[in-house]
């Protein structure tokens, strides 16, 4: 039986276009990928576009858009599976918010492309098709917010771009893809041992993600404070730890309450209180930083501010550990 999957788009290389005479990637006025013939060999398509955005336009305010108009659909029609193609950019920002803010047992997918619609090996087509497949597959369902790109399937959590123009550039760093899709069929060889789940209906509270480096002075530390941030990422050096001077700053944090979490700026890995030195983790941790458990800073920063913003008050130390 077709399936019914809801297609969204929301802009991305996948929808642009190469400018010949300029030789740079423009938007597109017309979406390229709308009503594409090949699709609906797999699925019953309900197409929309939400967005037609380059992906460092997206913001945390689209995202819960895309959760709205997700949950908006679920309750009218009987959808079987999400398509979302979006920005490789910020894709794995927009995957990981709304693998928190869903629970449906139905998969959504996102993809992208790393070459325009009309660039020589053009991939949109290619993935758009593989995500709809994966997406109607029976193997797809309850994994959580997926992402399909280059034959491989990958979990919101772990993915991230790791390339500037590959076509491989997504990666899921410490655990690999969870399955691959072949010209014949979909595999699924992995399962996300758990999930969290936030209820955000609005997103006022901000956080600020730093980026940690040898000889870093305390000064931009003091900018956040005054800038009124409700919360910190920070992306630490090593197993999680930061230069002495941050460290103290950090003290005016606690003070604040303003809670501070610690993700490592390696790629591999998972920052936790190991060292005792000063401004060595287990010292931050005892002085109250949480650890974000291998998540990478531009979702770790996703994580604390879908806390701060929940309808329902979250704990945050239970919902870090
Ligand atoms: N490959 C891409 O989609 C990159 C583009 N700059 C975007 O994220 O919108």
């Amino acid at each position: 039986m077709t399936k019914n999957i809801l297609l969204i788009h929301t802009g991305g290389t996948i929808s642009m276009k190469l400018h010949n005479e300029s030789g740079a990637v423009i938007l597109n006025d017309e979406n390229p990928l709308k009503n594409e013939a090949m699709l609906q060999t797999y699925a019953n398509i309900i197409e929309l576009e939400a967005f037609n955005l380059p992906s460092p336009h997206i913001t945390p305010q689209h995202m819960l858009t895309l959760r709205n108009i997700i949950t908006e659909h679920a309750k009218l029609e009987q959808l079987e599976g999400v398509v979302i193609t979006h920005g490789t950019d910020t894709l794995e920002e927009t995957a990981y918010f709304l693998d928190m803010t869903t629970q449906f047992d139905f998969p959504i997918v996102l993809t992208g492309a790393m070459r325009s619609s009309n660039e020589l090996g053009a991939d949109g087509v290619y993935n758009l098709v593989e995500a709809v497949r994966v997406a109607t597959d029976e193997q797809a369902r309850n994994k959580g917010v997926l992402v399909v790109m280059n034959d491989e399937v990958h979990l919101a959590f772990n993915i991230t771009k790791t390339s500037t123009s590959s076509v491989n550039t997504f990666q899921s760093p410490q655990y690999g893809p969870i399955g691959l899709v072949t010209k014949k069929q979909v595999h699924i060889h992995h399962a996300p041992i758990h999930r969290q789940y936030v209820n955000v209906t609005s997103l006022q509270k901000r956080v600020a993600l730093l980026k940690v480096y040898a000889g870093m002075e305390a000064d931009l530390l003091d900018y956040i404070l005054q800038a009124n941030y409700d919360g910190l990422v920070l992306e630490a050096l090593g197993q999680g730890n930061v230069p002495p001077l941050i460290a103290k700053k950090l003290q005016q944090f606690f003070t604040a309450h303003i809670p501070v979490v610690l993700v490592s700026r390696c790629f591999n890995g998972i920052a936790e209180g190991v060292y005792g030195y000063d401004g060595g983790g287990k010292q931050l941790e005892d002085a109250g930083v949480l650890f974000a458990n291998g998540l990478n800073g531009q979702k770790a920063r996703l994580k604390l501010m879908l806390a701060l913003n929940a309808h329902d008050p979250v704990d945050l130390r239970t919902f870090f550990a």
